[in-house]
């Protein structure tokens, strides 16, 4: 065991730090007069006063020789949920978060925030203002959400107050923002192969779209309310915009921001669920011989035409938390950034 770290102590890693999400956290974290340093599996940026250790979470000698005379861990790599590789989510999100946590624990760190996902109670039927009382999806939609609760579940229950180890999870849903490598250029590439006149459904449903900045000041004030005998100890906190939108709105903004033009067409939803569902046995039952990834697979289906927005509520309560961007500027703020996204570029 080694020496435990000073409290209060501004000594910081983000584990994903190389990532989108990740990349955001350390911006501000350093803003914030933090130091901070990097562990990733690879390095995809420099920034000065940053360290950066390259290396897999899975491997606790590596994680440990990086969280030495670190006090405070956020935990937010995971690999892509469009990778769907069961074998890999259960390696990299389970035991390699239980290598996390011990690796934390031997280091002497004293807080450990994991990024978790509004999703592991989303089971691709309605929700509603959802609170984080709601149970843990019985059927997880897609080897992403299943291995994300799994990996929520260890992190709060390693939550320790009398050895001095708190642990927190953050719930982000549908984060948007500069450099986000899945939302928008997904949204784009169907749109530049003629894939987006449609709207699954009537359009009308309700869904969280969060900018990563908000999603990045409720993981530090998380981080910063985290303390012995505080209610945020062992507790998952919904981070959202706090601003439901039409899920077709949110993305005809988008589109059209960028210069393409906004789905018109309405397709009936159970139609187009149906259909990627035989999609998706399809390319299991022919992936021994070929592969193929269809843009519309059950779980982003039922994304785009559920709702599926929560309540922050208790992340106001408890951390003080409201959101410091609001969904206009952020949108604004995304479609300036990806001028290479443009129709016409
Ligand atoms: N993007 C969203 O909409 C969203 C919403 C809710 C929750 N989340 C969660 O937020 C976190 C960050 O997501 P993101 O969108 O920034 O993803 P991202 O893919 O941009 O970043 C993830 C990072 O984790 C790293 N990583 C993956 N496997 C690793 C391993 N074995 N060892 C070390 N590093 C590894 C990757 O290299 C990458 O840099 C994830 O935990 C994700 O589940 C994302
Ligand atoms: C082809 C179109 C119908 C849709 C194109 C946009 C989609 C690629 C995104 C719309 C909602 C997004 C989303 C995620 C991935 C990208 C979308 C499907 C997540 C599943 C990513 C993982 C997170 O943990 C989920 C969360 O809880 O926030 C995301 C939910 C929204």
């Amino acid at each position: 065991m080694a020496t435990r770290v000073r409290p209060g102590s501004k000594r910081c890693a983000v584990i994903g730090g190389s990532g989108f999400l990740g990349r955001h956290l350390v911006e501000k974290l350093q803003d914030r007069g933090y130091s901070v340093s990097v562990f990733d599996l690879h390095q995809s940026y420099q920034l000065q006063g940053v360290t950066f250790h390259t290396g897999d979470l899975c491997d606790r000698q590596a994680l440990l020789s990086a969280l030495q005379g670190v006090s405070l861990v956020f935990h937010c790599a995971s690999p892509a949920p469009a990778s769907d590789d069961r074998a890999l989510f259960e390696r990299v999100n389970i035991r390699g978060t239980q290598t996390v946590i011990a690796a934390c624990i031997e280091a002497g760190v004293q807080k450990l925030i994991l990024t978790s996902s509004a999703s592991v109670v989303f089971e691709g039927t309605d929700i509603k203002n959802g609170r984080e009382d709601l149970p843990y999806a019985r059927k997880p939609i897609d080897y992403y959400t299943a291995t994300k609760i799994q990996q929520e579940k260890l992190v709060l229950e390693a939550c320790d107050e009398q050895n001095g180890f708190l642990t927190a999870a953050i719930r982000p849903h549908g984060i948007f923002g500069p450099r986000d490598p899945q939302l928008v250029p997904i949204l784009v590439d169907t749109a530049r192969r003629g894939k987006m006149k449609f709207i699954i459904g009537d359009g009308k449903n309700l869904v969280d779209f969060t900018f990563v900045e908000n999603v990045v000041h409720g993981h530090i004030l998380a981080a910063e309310c985290l303390r012995p005998d505080s209610p945020t100890c062992g507790k998952p906190y919904h981070i959202t915009n706090d601003e439901p939108v039409r899920f077709w709105d949110f993305m005809s903004d988008v589109l059209v921001g960028l210069g393409y033009s906004a789905p018109r067409y309405h397709l009936p939803y159970t139609l187009v669920y149906g259909l990627a569902l035989l999609l998706w046995l399809l390319t299991l039952v022919l992936r021994p011989v070929m592969s193929f990834k269809p843009t519309f697979t059950p779980m982003r289906v039922a994304l785009a035409g559920t709702h599926h927005y929560y309540s922050c509520e208790r992340a106001k309560e408890d951390l003080g938390y409201k959101p410091v961007v609001s969904l206009k500027d952020g949108i604004q703020r995304t479609v300036l950034s990806y001028p290479h996204l443009r129709h016409g570029a």
